[in-house]
């Protein structure tokens, strides 16, 4: 069935207001809402976060909001690709309830908001640092979103892996009572994460695209490998930045952190990945696209 889209706040509410404090008659438990927020121009990724959330929710609402506030000057707000028909179809197939689409006006009466959400050292890093405010862009979307659908369950992805850390401090820090759950990350055949931004690469980018994924599945592989010198460390990290430069992506960051985007080195001069859970993130841009990719270090 096709889900019923919302342009307004306040139809949405009420469309969602039966099913807050209603039992499932099935398992006689609360029924639960799931919010899947998206910026649109939906794929297979976006899928599967709809799939995920209606295994934790009896309604799923997506969002669909090119959210003006974490665009930068210069940045590609005005041609993000905007998709709603096409958007709705898909989400039909993955038996979405409820496709939220606000004007900028709903969101935001007053532009720029002068209230912010704030995150802190952990949005000064990584995508944060090449793009100044993103995250307090990001950080006022989702809190809003957060106000208005009063989900229990909200799933994000893990291609955006600073931006899941820093939504689940805001749930933490304003006390949100919703279980957030990160999603993995969805790939094409070739392992290039599915990204709608992917569109901008010309058919030879897209070639050579899925090379950003093998080079972090080599280093993670690397990494393994119990203690390293620094210099070795060093050595691995520079080779890695080597290969992706030399397929012509032009690297934004490429940096290996805790799983809570900590500093890996911080106690000591020999990487020994025994001791730490971590994760490699890269940020680079081929050719029009800015690319992003993780890979989590898993020592078995
Ligand atoms: N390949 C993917 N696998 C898993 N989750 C994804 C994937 N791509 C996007 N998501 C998630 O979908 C949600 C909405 O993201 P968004 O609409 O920005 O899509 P996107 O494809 O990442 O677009 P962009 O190219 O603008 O970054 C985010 O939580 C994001 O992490
Ligand atoms: C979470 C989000 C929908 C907020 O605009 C956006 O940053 C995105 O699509 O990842
Ligand atoms: N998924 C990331 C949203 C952005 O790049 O603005």
């Amino acid at each position: 069935m096709s889900p019923i889209i919302y342009h307004d706040i306040s139809s949405l509410r009420e469309a969602l207001q039966p099913y807050r404090g209603q039992q499932n008659d099935k398992q006689g438990r609360q029924q639960r809402i799931a919010l899947v927020p998206t910026m649109g121009n939906l794929h297979d990724g976006h899928l599967e976060l709809v799939k995920i959330a209606k295994q934790h929710a009896d309604v799923v609402v997506v969002s669909i909001f090119v959210n003006p506030t974490q665009f930068g000057v210069g940045e590609d707000f005005d041609s993000y690709p905007r998709t709603l028909d096409a958007d709705v179809a898909k989400l039909a197939t993955v038996d979405a309830d409820y496709v939220f689409a606000p004007s900028i006006d709903a969101m935001y009466p007053v532009l720029p908001p002068p209230t912010a959400v704030l995150s802190g050292a952990i949005a000064n890093q990584l995508c944060g640092q090449s793009r100044p405010g993103h995250f307090d862009g990001v950080g006022i979307v989702v809190a809003k979103l957060f106000n208005i659908v009063q989900p229990d369950v909200a799933v994000f992805g893990q291609k955006d892996y600073q931006q899941l850390a820093i939504i689940k401090q805001l749930v933490r820090d304003l006390s949100y009572p919703i279980n957030i759950i990160g999603a993995p990350i969805v790939r094409a055949d070739d392992g290039l994460a599915l990204s709608s931004r992917n569109q901008y690469l010309s058919a030879n980018e897209r070639q050579v695209a899925p090379v950003l994924h093998q080079a972090l599945q080599e280093l993670a592989q690397s990494l393994k490998s119990t203690a390293l010198s620094q210099q070795a460390f060093d050595k691995l990290l520079v080779d890695t930045r080597t290969r992706i430069s030399d397929a012509g992506f032009v690297i934004d960051y490429l940096e290996i952190k805790t799983d809570e985007l900590g500093s890996i080195m911080s106690d000591s001069t020999t990487f020994n990945i025994e001791n730490k859970n971590i994760v490699i993130l890269v940020a680079a841009w081929l050719g029009r696209a800015r690319l992003l990719d993780n890979q989590l270090v898993v020592v078995n």
